[in-house]
Protein backbone atom coordinates (compact mmCIF):
# COMPACT_ATOMS: atom_id res chain seq x y z
CA UNK A 1 0.00 0.00 0.00
CA UNK A 2 1.00 3.71 -0.76
CA UNK A 3 0.93 5.86 1.94
CA UNK A 4 -1.36 8.85 2.64
CA UNK A 5 0.54 11.94 1.65
CA UNK A 6 0.33 15.46 2.80
CA UNK A 7 1.48 17.69 -0.20
CA UNK A 8 2.14 21.40 0.01
CA UNK A 9 1.53 23.03 -3.33
CA UNK A 10 3.55 26.38 -4.61
CA UNK A 11 7.07 25.06 -5.21
CA UNK A 12 6.15 21.62 -5.16
CA UNK A 13 3.63 20.76 -7.17
CA UNK A 14 4.20 23.37 -9.46
CA UNK A 15 6.63 24.39 -12.13
CA UNK A 16 9.34 27.33 -11.51
CA UNK A 17 6.71 29.34 -13.38
CA UNK A 18 4.10 28.84 -10.85
CA UNK A 19 1.43 26.73 -12.89
CA UNK A 20 0.46 23.19 -11.45
CA UNK A 21 2.79 20.71 -13.19
CA UNK A 22 0.51 18.57 -15.69
CA UNK A 23 2.02 15.47 -14.19
CA UNK A 24 -0.19 16.16 -10.70
CA UNK A 25 -3.28 15.65 -12.56
CA UNK A 26 -1.84 12.06 -14.19
CA UNK A 27 0.10 10.64 -11.21
CA UNK A 28 -2.81 12.06 -8.35
CA UNK A 29 -5.70 11.20 -9.14
CA UNK A 30 -4.96 7.55 -9.17
CA UNK A 31 -3.38 7.62 -5.71
CA UNK A 32 -4.19 4.74 -3.78
CA UNK A 33 -4.15 6.48 -0.28
CA UNK A 34 -5.32 9.91 1.31
CA UNK A 35 -4.31 13.04 -0.49
CA UNK A 36 -3.78 16.10 1.98
CA UNK A 37 -3.34 19.48 -0.17
CA UNK A 38 -1.50 21.88 2.74
CA UNK A 39 -0.96 25.90 1.37
CA UNK A 40 -0.60 28.52 2.60
CA UNK A 41 -2.97 29.83 -0.08
CA UNK A 42 -6.78 30.59 0.85
CA UNK A 43 -9.35 27.46 1.35
CA UNK A 44 -10.88 27.64 -2.11
CA UNK A 45 -7.47 27.37 -4.00
CA UNK A 46 -6.50 23.68 -2.59
CA UNK A 47 -10.22 22.58 -2.81
CA UNK A 48 -10.54 23.63 -6.47
CA UNK A 49 -7.18 21.41 -6.47
CA UNK A 50 -8.78 18.81 -5.32
CA UNK A 51 -12.14 18.85 -6.79
CA UNK A 52 -10.69 18.88 -10.71
CA UNK A 53 -8.50 15.88 -9.70
CA UNK A 54 -11.42 14.32 -8.57
CA UNK A 55 -10.29 13.86 -4.91
CA UNK A 56 -11.68 13.58 -1.67
CA UNK A 57 -11.48 17.30 -0.82
CA UNK A 58 -9.10 17.41 2.31
CA UNK A 59 -7.11 19.80 2.31
CA UNK A 60 -5.37 22.21 5.25
CA UNK A 61 -4.97 26.39 4.06
CA UNK A 62 -4.00 29.32 5.51
CA UNK A 63 -0.89 27.85 6.73
CA UNK A 64 -3.43 25.47 8.54
CA UNK A 65 -5.44 28.05 9.66
CA UNK A 66 -8.16 26.46 7.99
CA UNK A 67 -8.77 22.48 7.91
CA UNK A 68 -11.24 20.64 6.07
CA UNK A 69 -11.65 16.95 6.15
CA UNK A 70 -14.89 14.59 6.01
CA UNK A 71 -17.08 17.66 5.52
CA UNK A 72 -15.64 19.43 8.53
CA UNK A 73 -14.35 22.98 8.73
CA UNK A 74 -11.76 23.51 11.77
CA UNK A 75 -10.97 27.12 12.08
CA UNK A 76 -7.94 28.46 13.62
CA UNK A 77 -5.88 31.73 14.62
CA UNK A 78 -6.91 35.31 15.38
CA UNK A 79 -7.35 37.00 11.98
CA UNK A 80 -8.23 40.65 14.09
CA UNK A 81 -4.65 40.69 15.47
CA UNK A 82 -3.55 40.04 11.90
CA UNK A 83 -5.26 42.75 10.09
CA UNK A 84 -4.59 45.25 12.98
CA UNK A 85 -0.80 44.36 11.64
CA UNK A 86 -1.79 45.04 8.19
CA UNK A 87 -3.29 47.98 8.91
CA UNK A 88 -0.91 49.40 10.91
CA UNK A 89 1.68 48.59 8.14
CA UNK A 90 -0.19 50.65 5.64
CA UNK A 91 -0.25 53.74 7.43
CA UNK A 92 3.31 53.55 7.91
CA UNK A 93 3.44 53.54 3.78
CA UNK A 94 3.48 49.60 3.22
CA UNK A 95 1.29 47.75 0.45
CA UNK A 96 -0.18 44.91 0.50
CA UNK A 97 0.89 44.53 -3.32
CA UNK A 98 -1.48 42.64 -5.02
CA UNK A 99 -3.59 44.84 -6.84
CA UNK A 100 -7.40 46.22 -6.60
CA UNK A 101 -9.05 42.84 -6.88
CA UNK A 102 -6.82 41.26 -4.45
CA UNK A 103 -7.66 37.42 -4.73
CA UNK A 104 -4.85 36.37 -2.65
CA UNK A 105 -6.79 37.79 0.49
CA UNK A 106 -10.50 37.62 -0.50
CA UNK A 107 -11.77 34.76 0.91
CA UNK A 108 -8.94 34.86 3.42
CA UNK A 109 -10.17 33.59 6.92
CA UNK A 110 -7.54 33.77 9.44
CA UNK A 111 -4.48 35.38 8.32
CA UNK A 112 -3.10 37.93 5.79
CA UNK A 113 -0.94 37.65 2.93
CA UNK A 114 1.34 39.80 1.54
CA UNK A 115 3.54 40.13 -1.86
CA UNK A 116 6.84 39.07 -2.41
CA UNK A 117 7.21 43.03 -3.14
CA UNK A 118 6.21 44.11 0.01
CA UNK A 119 8.77 46.05 2.48
CA UNK A 120 9.63 42.93 4.64
CA UNK A 121 11.57 44.89 7.11
CA UNK A 122 8.66 47.14 7.59
CA UNK A 123 6.15 44.29 7.97
CA UNK A 124 8.42 42.77 10.27
CA UNK A 125 8.91 45.75 12.67
CA UNK A 126 5.20 46.47 12.48
CA UNK A 127 4.56 42.95 13.34
CA UNK A 128 7.07 42.52 16.19
CA UNK A 129 5.22 44.44 18.29
CA UNK A 130 2.31 42.47 18.27
CA UNK A 131 1.87 39.19 20.60
CA UNK A 132 1.10 36.48 18.85
CA UNK A 133 1.24 37.37 15.71
CA UNK A 134 4.71 36.04 12.77
CA UNK A 135 5.58 36.34 9.49
CA UNK A 136 6.32 33.69 7.55
CA UNK A 137 8.05 33.99 3.82
CA UNK A 138 7.24 31.42 1.94
CA UNK A 139 9.20 32.40 -1.13
CA UNK A 140 5.09 33.22 -2.87
CA UNK A 141 4.39 35.19 -0.05
CA UNK A 142 4.77 37.01 3.45
CA UNK A 143 1.85 35.08 5.70
CA UNK A 144 1.01 37.58 9.24
CA UNK A 145 -0.33 34.62 10.89
CA UNK A 146 -0.88 33.91 14.83
CA UNK A 147 1.89 32.18 16.09
CA UNK A 148 0.31 28.84 17.36
CA UNK A 149 -1.25 27.83 13.91
CA UNK A 150 0.94 25.84 11.63
CA UNK A 151 0.26 23.17 8.75
CA UNK A 152 1.76 20.34 11.38
CA UNK A 153 -1.00 21.25 13.56
CA UNK A 154 -3.53 20.82 11.15
CA UNK A 155 -2.56 17.85 9.59
CA UNK A 156 -3.27 16.59 13.47
CA UNK A 157 -6.88 17.72 13.00
CA UNK A 158 -7.33 16.33 9.30
CA UNK A 159 -5.40 12.92 9.92
CA UNK A 160 -7.60 12.64 13.19
CA UNK A 161 -10.58 13.11 10.74
CA UNK A 162 -9.66 10.53 8.54
CA UNK A 163 -8.66 8.04 11.32
CA UNK A 164 -4.78 8.14 10.51
CA UNK A 165 -1.85 8.74 12.50
CA UNK A 166 0.05 11.99 11.25
CA UNK A 167 3.02 9.33 11.49
CA UNK A 168 1.82 7.21 8.31
CA UNK A 169 2.09 10.45 6.30
CA UNK A 170 4.33 10.92 3.60
CA UNK A 171 5.32 15.20 3.30
CA UNK A 172 6.79 16.86 0.69
CA UNK A 173 7.05 20.66 0.53
CA UNK A 174 9.73 23.22 -0.21
CA UNK A 175 9.59 26.33 2.48
CA UNK A 176 9.25 27.82 6.12
CA UNK A 177 5.64 26.99 6.00
CA UNK A 178 6.00 22.90 5.50
CA UNK A 179 8.77 22.65 8.61
CA UNK A 180 5.72 21.95 11.20
CA UNK A 181 4.72 19.40 8.64
CA UNK A 182 7.60 17.74 8.47
CA UNK A 183 7.77 17.77 12.14
CA UNK A 184 4.38 15.69 12.29
CA UNK A 185 4.42 13.60 9.34
CA UNK A 186 6.30 9.99 9.48
CA UNK A 187 8.68 10.46 6.58
CA UNK A 188 9.67 13.95 5.04
CA UNK A 189 11.22 15.38 1.73
CA UNK A 190 12.10 18.72 0.62
CA UNK A 191 12.60 18.98 -3.45
CA UNK A 192 15.57 20.78 -4.50
CA UNK A 193 13.99 24.29 -4.67
CA UNK A 194 13.29 24.37 -0.87
CA UNK A 195 14.59 27.28 1.33
CA UNK A 196 16.74 26.49 4.11
CA UNK A 197 14.28 26.17 6.89
CA UNK A 198 12.43 23.66 4.98
CA UNK A 199 16.12 21.46 3.78
CA UNK A 200 17.15 21.55 7.38
CA UNK A 201 13.71 20.23 8.88
CA UNK A 202 13.01 17.55 5.85
CA UNK A 203 14.72 13.86 6.56
CA UNK A 204 15.94 14.15 3.00
CA UNK A 205 16.51 16.97 0.62
CA UNK A 206 15.31 15.16 -2.95
CA UNK A 207 17.86 15.63 -5.84
CA UNK A 208 15.73 17.53 -8.22
CA UNK A 209 13.40 20.28 -8.06
CA UNK A 210 9.49 21.39 -8.17
CA UNK A 211 7.85 19.09 -9.26
CA UNK A 212 10.25 16.39 -10.83
CA UNK A 213 11.81 16.42 -7.29
CA UNK A 214 8.08 15.27 -6.10
CA UNK A 215 7.30 12.81 -8.79
CA UNK A 216 11.17 11.00 -7.55
CA UNK A 217 9.10 10.88 -4.67
CA UNK A 218 5.88 9.25 -5.50
CA UNK A 219 8.44 6.92 -7.98
CA UNK A 220 10.24 5.60 -4.89
CA UNK A 221 7.01 5.51 -2.28
CA UNK A 222 5.83 3.49 -5.27
CA UNK A 223 7.90 0.99 -6.12
CA UNK A 224 8.75 0.74 -1.79
CA UNK A 225 4.78 -0.56 -1.72
CA UNK A 226 5.05 -3.19 -4.95
O1 LIG B 1 0.66 30.70 -0.40
C1 LIG B 1 1.90 30.66 -0.32
O2 LIG B 1 2.57 31.61 0.06
C2 LIG B 1 2.61 29.40 -0.63
O3 LIG B 1 1.72 28.34 -0.84
P1 LIG B 1 2.19 26.84 -0.53
O4 LIG B 1 2.09 26.66 0.94
O5 LIG B 1 1.25 25.99 -1.30
O6 LIG B 1 3.60 26.71 -1.03
MG1 LIG C 1 5.33 25.76 -0.99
Amino acid sequence: MVPPLALDIDGTLTTPTGRIDPRAFEQLPEWDAPVVFATGKAFPYPVALAHFLGREETVIAENGGVAYADGETTVVGDPDAARAVVEAFRERGGAVGWGDGDTVNRWRETEVALSPDADEALLREVAAAVDDVEVVDTGYAYHVKSTGVSKGRALGVVADALGLDPAAFVAVGDSENDVSTFGVAGESYAVANADAAAREAADEVVEKGFMDGTVSVLERLRERAQ
